[in-house]
């Protein structure tokens, strides 16, 4: 008898408590909340707790109450909804605001990421010129027919710099200026006799010409060759540095560059077997070295020694959690006033997503929650793949890496728009448009903004 009582004096509280919190009573709400705070979890008749039937009805007030309290976002009611996602439904944004400060702040932030673009970014470097054939590179003799034939185009390299002419009537702002230089069999003769000089298969011609499938070459060569090129164009040289001269290329060609330099500089650094040591043979046009020791473990089982390596760096548009501003950096080595996206090197046993937040709490000191990936760019200096994404900050202090950046700020949407279009109140310049941090940027401005 006494205990039934006893149950229906605390049901009764409850509801009480729960009708407080669906009618937005603050006072009531305060007074019991004091007096029991086992109440503040605890789901009525239907199955839904005060947070839920405050958040139903956008009493936001109600809401802090609760949970200055304690009370737990993340309780469900029959359908398997939390309280953020009751505000959510009936569109009361300022409580799912609220809410999500409190325990699940990630699902919020996800909509401060821009949409997807509807087309695959056109990036520098990212343009597939030929057609790669992988089929071919193991058919020796067809490579060797090829690389006889009079069509056949080799790309020469010197330490890795490619050989170039210059378009002068070209040299504007930012419009690309030279030009591949495009070698026939005479002209490569004498390099191809040199035994360690390392000629790598790039594909053909996607068109296919009256004699069939044109084939692309690369070589690079140590010795300075300006010799041996004498009777070639004079005009032709070794485009020295690769920044920012690899970005002055046209899209065609940087696609070919990218390609190419990045599996002559893995040749140039890879000459002996990683594994043991020993000599290598190259092999599949170039684009396996094979150790020639019998029983190298390199030999034997998956393994990444033998084939041309790219590395993954994750390179990230920071938002502010206020959905109006963004987090860049700049590198001492950054020409003056110019601020970039952060970016850093993937480790091993890392997904992206744990890369991005780890590069940024490094370099700028800000934690990062949601992740989202855009799109990829490869960036052959030598041989990284650029992994383009957006993610939200939860945090906004910052406190910088000096080994790394020399200065992180944040930046108003409108201060990118200012850079992107070179307005003269720009605070700073943006990274050039060959770069992803460029696309990044420029994709973020164009989410809303009524450009
Ligand atoms: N396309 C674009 O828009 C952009 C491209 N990038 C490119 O991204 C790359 C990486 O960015 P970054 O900020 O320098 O990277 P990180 O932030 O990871 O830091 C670079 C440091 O990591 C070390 N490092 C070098 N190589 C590797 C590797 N393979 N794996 C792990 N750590 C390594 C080096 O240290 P130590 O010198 O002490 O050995 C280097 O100074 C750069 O090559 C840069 O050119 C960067 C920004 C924009
Ligand atoms: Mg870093
Ligand atoms: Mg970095
Ligand atoms: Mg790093
Ligand atoms: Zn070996």
């Amino acid at each position: 008898m006494m205990s039934s009582i006893q149950m229906s004096g605390r049901d009764e509280l409850l509801e009480r408590f729960l009708d407080a919190s669906s009618r937005g009573d603050v006072e009531t709400v305060s007074v019991l909340t004091s007096q029991s705070r086992e109440l503040l979890n605890r789901r009525g008749d239907q199955g839904w707790t005060a947070l839920m039937l405050a958040a139903r009805n956008g009493h936001y007030e109600v809401a802090k109450v609760l949970l200055s309290n304690g009370c737990d976002t993340s309780v469900t009611n029959r359908s398997g909804q939390t309280a953020a996602d009751v505000a959510q439904f009936w569109g009361h944004r300022h409580v799912v605001r609220l809410l999500a400060g409190g325990c699940d702040r990630t699902r919020d932030l996800r909509h401060l990421l821009p949409s997807r673009a509807a087309e695959e970014p056109d990036t520098y470097f990212n343009r597939e010129l030929l057609d790669r054939k992988s089929d071919r590179r193991s058919d020796s003799e067809w490579l060797a027919a090829k690389q006889a034939s009079p069509e056949t185009v080799f790309l020469l390299f010197h330490q890795l710099n490619p050989l170039v002419s210059s378009r002068a009537e070209d040299a504007e702002d930012g419009r690309p200026d030279m030009r591949l230089c495009k070698l026939r069999a005479p002209a490569v003769q004498e390099l191809l006799k040199n035994s360690d000089t390392v000629v790598v298969f790039l594909g053909v011609e996607k068109q296919e010409t009256g004699d069939g499938l044109l084939a692309w070459f690369a070589l690079d060569t140590e010795e300075d060759p300006t010799e041996l090129l004498k009777a070639e164009d004079p005009s032709c040289f070794f485009l020295p540095g690769a920044m920012p001269g690899l970005l002055r290329l046209s899209d065609d060609d940087a696609g070919v560059v990218a390609q190419a330099r990045s599996v002559l500089a893995w040749h140039s650094r890879y000459r002996f077997c990683p594994t043991c040591g020993s000599s290598t043979k190259v092999e599949d046009g170039g684009y396996k070295r094979t150790c020639l020791r019998a029983g190298c473990r390199s030999l034997q089982g998956v393994h990444n020694t033998c084939y041309p390596r790219v590395d993954p760096v994750v390179i990230m548009l920071v938002l502010h959690p206020d959905g109006n501003q963004c987090l860049l950096g700049r590198k001492k080595i950054f020409p003056p006033g110019m601020f970039s996206c952060l970016a850093g090197f993937v480790e091993p046993g890392e997904a992206l997503e744990a890369a991005v937040r780890r590069e940024v709490l490094e370099e700028s000191g800000v934690q990062v929650g949601p992740v989202q990936y855009v799109s990829s760019q490869a960036w052959p200096m030598p041989s990284c793949l650029m992994i383009g994404c957006h993610c939200v900050a939860l945090t906004t202090d910052i406190k910088v890496d000096e080994s790394e950046i020399e200065e992180a700020r944040w930046f108003t949407r409108q201060q990118v728009i200012d850079a992107l279009v070179k307005d003269k109140r720009a605070v700073f310049s943006m990274p050039p448009r060959q770069a992803i941090a460029h696309y990044l940027l420029k994709h973020w401005t164009g989410f809303n903004a009524n450009l």
